[in-house]
């Protein structure tokens, strides 16, 4: 029997930990978001985690620059709270996490195409994404990734921001998914007014889950900010309708949820 542990804190951040080895993706545990009220960005509700006490994290991923998804504020006080803590991301990320004080040592440049091995059995594989649209620099280097965790036995994807695109399905079909983290926030004309640019929306993640088999998928990007939000309903409606039979675990801020990957009880 295999399983793994995931925690969600707000947004698209998730901590994993499976075989030792635990690491967070984009966490965003700024009370005061970037932007903040008076702005439109008004948190739904505080952050479930305080940075401070992440004191055993390994690895923290970071899938694009914008501020709900690289944290200045979280990723220092992990640095000072894990000392143990490796972070890595798209090349900009990489050099953003040094501007912004990360010491340049623990911080790691990651590609589409190339694997990054890491401790507890867990290969990650970056994953190209399209936050609207994808971006690739004159070395080939993505803007967005995504990340494919190969772990031991379990496979998960988190899509990170995204679109889906064909290239983006060819790049998972060979992967057998356990568990697929999707955003489902979707995009439109008059978010695209306010520079906010668009992922997935619930309709098309439920049937990228379903075309690549995966064996749960998990929305994210739906509960933090209500102005960049197409709600939860309409995703539950979608795998009820068209892919009833398809597993889902709906998230709340700070809950555990173990997977276990078996066939038996
Ligand atoms: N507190 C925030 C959160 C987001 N933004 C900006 O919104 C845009 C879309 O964000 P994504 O989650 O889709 O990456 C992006 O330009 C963010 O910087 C913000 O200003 N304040």
């Amino acid at each position: 029997m295999l399983s793994a542990a995931i925690q969600y804190i707000g947004q698209v951040g998730v901590i994993l930990s499976r075989n030792g080895f635990k690491l967070a993706v984009d966490p965003f545990l700024t009370p005061d978001a970037p932007g903040g009220p008076p702005t439109e960005w008004v948190r739904a509700y505080p952050p479930p985690v305080d940075a401070r006490d992440l004191t055993d994290l390994n690895l923290v991923l970071v899938t694009h620059e914008h501020g709900d998804h690289l944290d200045a504020v979280t990723l220092r006080a992990i640095a000072e709270a894990s000392p143990g803590c490796t972070f890595a991301g798209p090349d900009v990320c990489a050099r953003i996490l040094v501007e912004k004080g990360i010491p340049a040592e623990r911080v790691v440049s990651l590609r589409h195409g190339e694997a990054f091995p890491c401790g507890g059995g867990l290969t990650v594989h970056p994953m190209p994404a399209w936050h609207e649209k994808r971006i690739v620099d004159a070395e080939g280097r993505d803007r967005f990734l995504g990340y494919l965790f190969d772990w031991d036995g379990i496979t998960i994807y988190h899509a990170g921001d995204t679109l889906v695109d064909e290239a983006l399905v060819s790049a998972l079909k060979p992967f057998r998914i356990d568990i697929g983290m999707l955003p489902i926030n979707g995009r439109d004309l008059f978010r695209n007014r306010r520079n906010i640019d668009g992922n997935m929306n619930a309709r098309e993640a439920a049937d990228l889950a379903a075309d690549i088999g995966m064996d749960y998928v998990v929305p994210l990007h739906f509960d933090l900010y209500m102005n960049n939000s197409e709600g939860i309903v309409g995703f539950v409606g979608e795998l009820f309708n068209r892919f009833r039979g398809q597993k889902y675990h709906i998230f709340q801020p700070g809950e555990v949820w173990v997977y276990v990957k078996t066939n038996e009880i």
